[in-house]
């Protein structure tokens, strides 16, 4: 094997960007069952990073170590380290808040609260405590534009979010997740309830939104990940097989495992 997670991939030992995370060792267990296994990922900051690989290979597990959501499952157990912007973030001097204000969260079905389309958007300001309504009015539409679905709310913006199609739910949440103005957004298959018009109305957006902010997406869907990711880790039982650029995982692969996944051996 040419690779492995302890192993510094091609792609790490070129690049110099500043990286807003890092996975060192990374092990996870629930109970007995050990989802994460060594696992050494590097995120770098405004890219799409894709995490990619077959049910239940650790991809969500992996995501919500990053905002220590993990952590809300009772049984979880924890070795090794994540860095964010250098710092480790899962020691118990780490303030989990602190990541709130930085890392956003868009999950796989659309969350929007009942609640208007307004106050889904101007919840997270508020709860850090902005109160100004002509700057919770900014946010609002700054968001929403952001998110590019402003056009097709303006007018609405008092309406319930409930009424909203699934693909503009989660443009809102989208919106929701920049309204915190974060340093990262975090996406646990973001389209995978939508509709082919409204997954490439998302796609588009991520794409947008990589100059600004950097994005970790877990996807199903290599398509998916070849469209919109610069870089990908392929996961596997637990284990990072290989990480790369995204062009070249997906055209040369170093590792028959990626290989067989890619061109849809299994999973
Ligand atoms: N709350 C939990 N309690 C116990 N085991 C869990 C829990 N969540 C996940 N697991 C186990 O951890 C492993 C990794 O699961 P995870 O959901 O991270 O995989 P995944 O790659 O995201 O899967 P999928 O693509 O199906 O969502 C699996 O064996 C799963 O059964």
């Amino acid at each position: 094997m040419r690779y492995s997670t302890a192993m510094t991939s091609r792609t790490d030992r070129q690049v110099t960007k500043p990286k807003v995370y890092e996975t060192i060792d990374l092990n996870l267990w629930y109970h007995e069952t050990k989802a994460l296994k060594n696992v050494n990922l590097p995120i770098y900051e405004k890219e799409v990073t894709a995490i990619i690989g077959p049910s239940g290979c650790g991809k969500s597990t992996l995501l919500k170590t990053l905002n220590r959501m993990v952590e809300l499952v009772p049984s979880v157990r924890i070795s090794g380290k994540v860095e964010y912007r250098g710092r480790s973030i899962l020691g118990k001097d780490f303030q989990v808040e602190q990541l709130r204000t930085k890392v956003g969260m868009v999950f796989q079905k659309p969350t929007p609260f009942p609640k208007s389309i307004y106050d889904n958007v101007a919840y997270g300001p508020k709860i850090h405590g902005l109160k100004d309504k002509k700057q919770l009015d900014e946010i609002v539409e700054r968001s929403l534009k952001g998110a590019a679905i402003w056009d097709e709310v303006k007018d609405r913006l008092k309406d319930s979010a409930l009424g909203l199609s699934g693909g503009q739910q989660q443009r809102l949440c989208i919106a929701r997740a920049l309204a915190i103005e974060p340093d990262v957004i975090l996406m646990d298959e973001p389209t995978s309830a939508l509709d082919p018009k409204s997954t490439i109305k998302v796609e588009e957006l991520i794409n947008e939104l990589k100059e600004n902010y950097s994005i970790v997406i877990v996807t199903h869907n290599m398509q998916q990940a070849a469209r919109i990711s610069d870089r990908t880790a392929f996961m596997l039982n637990g284990e990072l097989i290989e990480y790369d650029e995204t062009n070249t995982l997906f055209s040369t692969p170093s590792d028959q495992r990626t290989e067989d996944y890619i061109t849809g051996r299994f999973g």
